[in-house]
């Protein structure tokens, strides 16, 4: 039975070297089976926002995170700065809405798809694939996700569905390691 810390350990030896298998990394990802004792610590949940917890660094290859949505809660629709995206489900649902890049200013953004993932399940996003939303679709059970971003990043862009006009956002950490991260401010910490 994989644990957790055996997952980070994996992801650890597959980031050892520069050229990332998406496949690989999917696979990995998907062989571990969600176990709430290996991740409990990292999920604090928020009653006003989702959290994003950090659990590793990767030696500065990748931040793996595990976030927590309140019920019906979800991020802004945003890109990925370039980065790798992995999303696998350790508790409940999570609904990602994909949509294209905006052409200009003032249009609306085009959905393309909408999948629903559930316990165990794995997702892969990019910017090459467009932008998307992920979203608790419970209206009465929370949701817990762990994600994995290669490269790490600090910032990203949240675009308006009705504009596509984008902002900028700083992202950060509710926690760090099963700790609440002291620096924490009430608008960081998620996409809005
Ligand atoms: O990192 C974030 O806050 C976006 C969660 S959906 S990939
Ligand atoms: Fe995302």
């Amino acid at each position: 039975m994989v644990t957790l810390n055996e997952l980070i350990r994996q992801l650890l030896i597959i980031f050892a070297h520069d050229h990332v298998d998406k496949d690989e990394v999917r696979k990995t990802l998907e062989s571990y089976k969600s176990n709430r004792e290996d991740w409990e610590k990292y999920a604090i949940f928020d009653q006003h926002k989702y959290t994003r917890n950090l659990v590793d660094t990767g030696n500065g290859k990748y931040n793996l995170i595990v976030l927590c949505w309140g019920p019906s809660m979800g991020s802004s629709i945003h890109d990925h700065t370039n980065s790798h995206c992995f999303v696998k489900i350790l508790d409940g649902q999570l609904r990602e809405t994909k949509f294209n890049w905006p052409h200009s200013n003032e249009e609306p953004l085009e959905p393309i798809e909408q999948t629903t993932y559930g316990i165990d399940e794995v997702s892969y996003m990019s910017d090459e694939l467009g932008l998307h939303r992920m979203e608790n679709p419970s209206h009465s059970d929370g949701a817990v996700s762990l994600h994995l971003y290669i490269p790490p990043y600090d910032h990203c862009n949240a675009f308006c569905e009705r504009t596509g006009h984008k902002t900028e956002c700083q992202v950060t950490f509710h926690s760090k390691y099963g700790k609440i991260a002291d620096d924490h401010g009430s608008r960081e910490g998620r996409i809005v």
